[in-house]
């Protein structure tokens, strides 16, 4: 996955596009567009897609994701032009393919836009590799190249050496595999995948969306995934778009729905999402307390812990990179001996993770360890702690990435405290690291 915000201009563009189905449909998106429902303009035709604005970005994954009969389809077949539209327009680069059709419009699919279905459509006396290669014979490419490439996408997808066996020969997941490979070998910027991975079994299911994540990271294709299940779009989804009887009601990034869903509906999808393969530590993390500079050794560390009553620190460099923590014990006991340098005493300094870890893979680390786990960005800078509690906490909630959840440590219950027991080395609000020691 590999959202590429800024100033790229849009892989593809969609503004104000309508889809009604039935006798009138005209006057439904004139009744619409003053205002009238779905419910209203139901004698004049079905509103399958209503008002639907967005852009995806080169290199994104974009998931639209709703119940049945939404119009997930509806609209993912006017991008490439499937479906005319009744009213707005897609552009695929320059091209606004509502304008456009015939063997224009065919040009831009076979260019730009290819396709992958819920069923894989594999000709079953075919093999593999005249599958994979199936729509480059149609395009006319010589059997040489078309074998070379389709073997090389059959590769890409983990089908290496298969390519002379049969459809039937193969599981659900690897047909869907060759599926994919067929839609790669067009080389097209643009991948459209509808329901691509719903039929197949959950263990395959989930082992497709990693490998289709990880390909993208590779070939930095622009995907719009279609999906009802909202943990494949939450896992898969650089942004979703969430549709409702024909509109789009969210686009956010999974973070963005998981914790700000802007409907009552969207919420009430979101509270089955499994949050541990989704929100990242970057999403639930706190600031960290007690932050001490390693040059500033060990009474300016003991200071601060003592003002900011925490039981240990987080030490950092002075360009702020991490490099471990230490108890007040350990410190006290070195401004007993006479001596400033922490260095002797740094734990942990391993331990630090990145702020897009995702939390499921934090429990291992939070069960051995009985400290918070410092986050650091990519520059091994310290910019937050994720503390068990925290883990937790966000299995149940939605959490908050401006830290207003108590934090607690071992021993302590929510509310309880009250000052007379260290609060551990988080703040419950953003914090200046005080002590002078920064
Ligand atoms: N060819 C058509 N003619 C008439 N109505 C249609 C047609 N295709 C879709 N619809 C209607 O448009 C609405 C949206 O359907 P669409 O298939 O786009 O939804 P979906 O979210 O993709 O659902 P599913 O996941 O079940 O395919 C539905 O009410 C459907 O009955």
């Amino acid at each position: 996955m590999n959202a590429a915000p800024g100033a790229a201009s849009p892989a593809l563009r969609v503004a104000n596009a309508f889809k009604v189905f039935g006798r009138r449909p005209q006057e439904a998106v004139k009744a619409l567009k003053e205002g009238k429902t779905r419910q209203d303009v139901a004698a004049m035709g079905t509103a399958a897609v209503i008002d639907a604005s967005f852009e995806v970005k080169p290199g994104e994954i974009f998931v639209v994701m709703g119940l049945s009969g939404s119009g997930k389809s509806t609209l993912i077949r006017m991008l490439n032009g499937l479906w005319t539209m009744t009213s707005g327009s897609v552009h695929i680069g320059d091209t606004d393919i509502s304008k456009i059709s015939g063997k224009r419009l065919r040009e831009v699919r076979q260019k730009s836009v290819s396709m992958v279905f819920q069923h894989f459509a594999l000709l079953p006396h075919r093999t593999v590799l005249e599958n994979a290669a199936y729509a480059l014979e149609i395009q006319g490419m010589d059997k040489k190249k078309r074998t070379e490439l389709a073997t090389k996408m059959l590769k890409t997808v983990g089908l290496e050496g298969w390519g002379e066996k049969y459809p039937s020969q193969l599981s659900g997941g690897m047909q869907q595999r060759v599926g994919l490979a067929r839609a790669l070998c067009a080389e097209t910027d643009i991948l459209l995948m509808d329901e691509a991975f719903s039929a197949l079994d959950p263990l395959i299911r989930r082992d497709m969306q990693e490998q289709l994540a990880s390909l993208q990271a590779d070939l930095g294709k622009t995907i719009i995934f279609i999906t009802h299940d909202l943990n494949e779009a939450m896992f898969l989804g650089d942004r979703i778009a969430v549709m409702k009887d024909g509109e789009i009601v969210q686009i956010g990034t999974p973070d963005d729905i998981l914790t700000h869903p802007a409907t009552e509906y969207v919420a009430s999808f979101v509270r089955d999402v499994d949050r541990t393969r989704v929100l990242t530590a970057g999403s639930v993390m706190q600031n960290p307390r007690a932050v001490v500079s390693v040059s500033g050794g060990a009474r300016a560390a003991l200071l601060t812990m003592r003002q900011q009553q925490t039981s240990g620190a987080f030490v950092v460099d002075r360009h702020r990179k991490f490099r471990g923590i230490v108890t007040d014990r350990e410190v006290m006991a070195l401004v007993d001996s006479g001596e400033s340098d922490l260095t002797g005493i740094l734990a942990r300094e391993d331990e630090a993770v990145s702020a897009e870890t995702a939390l499921n893979d934090l429990f291992g680390r939070a069960v051995e360890s009985s400290t918070p786990l410092p986050v650091v960005d990519d520059e091994g800078r310290l910019v937050g702690a994720v503390a068990r509690a925290t883990l937790l906490a966000a299995l149940g909630n939605v959490p908050s990435s401006t830290s207003s959840m108590e934090i607690l440590t071992p021993g302590q219950t929510a509310g309880s405290n009250d000052g007379s027991q260290p609060p551990g080395i988080f703040a419950t609000e953003p914090t200046t690291e005080s002590g002078g020691n920064l």
